[in-house]
């Protein structure tokens, strides 16, 4: 649960997302990695297509490289994006690798058309929008996982130790994925001061759309959903 303050333009956001995050807290694909009742071919699905969007994503923090002002804004983005590749990617390849799939066959994953749009979407803004722009796009990935860490961690403690998803929850409840999480809040809130409400509207609109793309992401795992082609 996020601290709450009058001042910060992320209180707002945190406020106005909830009946989407929500959606996303009680789907049964998340509650189904909690209970590890997941189905495995599901939970593969969401490996391999999961994999490929987080080499899209990882390149919008090289954006954020780019369009940072500030050596320590340069540096965090560059840490940010090292812990994708080096710590959550690796996740990905070591359950891949005890279901028997290799880095090259994630790597080589046809991406669905959810995935796509969802990448696609944080990509042209990245190519187009400002860094407060970029930072609006890729937050909601990295707090709303955050906030799923931290949720299943708490609701499914006593089931944990003998759990197929327990690295899963781990990581992503974990200090580095944490710290991630609360830099760009901070992040974002220094980029919204004294903007005018014209361009916080953009900002919440990106924030609530990308939101909304995890929510589709979740159903796109959960039903299997792929190109009908
Ligand atoms: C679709 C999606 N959204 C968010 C995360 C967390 N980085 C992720 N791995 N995948």
């Amino acid at each position: 649960m996020k601290v709450m303050t009058t001042t910060n333009f992320t209180d707002r956001l945190y406020a106005n997302v909830q009946p989407i995050w929500e959606k996303n807290h009680n789907h049964p694909f998340v509650q189904g990695i909690g209970k590890g009742t997941l189905e495995r071919d599901k939970f593969v699905h969401y490996l391999k297509q999961d994999y490929v969007y987080l080499i899209d994503y990882a390149k919008l923090f090289s954006v954020g490289v780019l369009k940072a002002q500030d050596l320590e804004t340069m540096g965090r983005f560059a840490q940010v994006l090292h812990d994708t590749l080096h710590v959550e990617m690796e996740l990905h390849r070591q359950f891949a690798a005890e279901f028997g799939i290799s880095s090259e066959e994630l790597e080589a994953t046809r991406p669905t058309p959810v995935n796509i749009a969802y990448t696609n979407y944080m990509l042209n803004v990245a190519q187009n929008g400002s860094l407060a722009e970029v930072v609006a796009c890729l937050l909601p990935c990295a707090w709303d996982y955050w906030e799923i860490g931290k949720l299943l961690s708490r609701q499914y403690s006593d089931r944990l130790s003998l759990h197929p998803y327990a690295k899963w929850i781990e990581t992503y409840n974990s200090d580095t994925f944490a710290d991630g999480a609360k830099w760009l809040i901070e992040l974002m809130d220094e980029l919204a001061a004294g903007k005018p409400e014209r361009e916080l509207a953009v900002l919440e609109k990106h924030f609530q759309m990308t939101s909304k793309y995890e929510y589709l992401f979740w159903e796109m795992n959960y039903y299997k959903q792929d190109w009908p082609i």
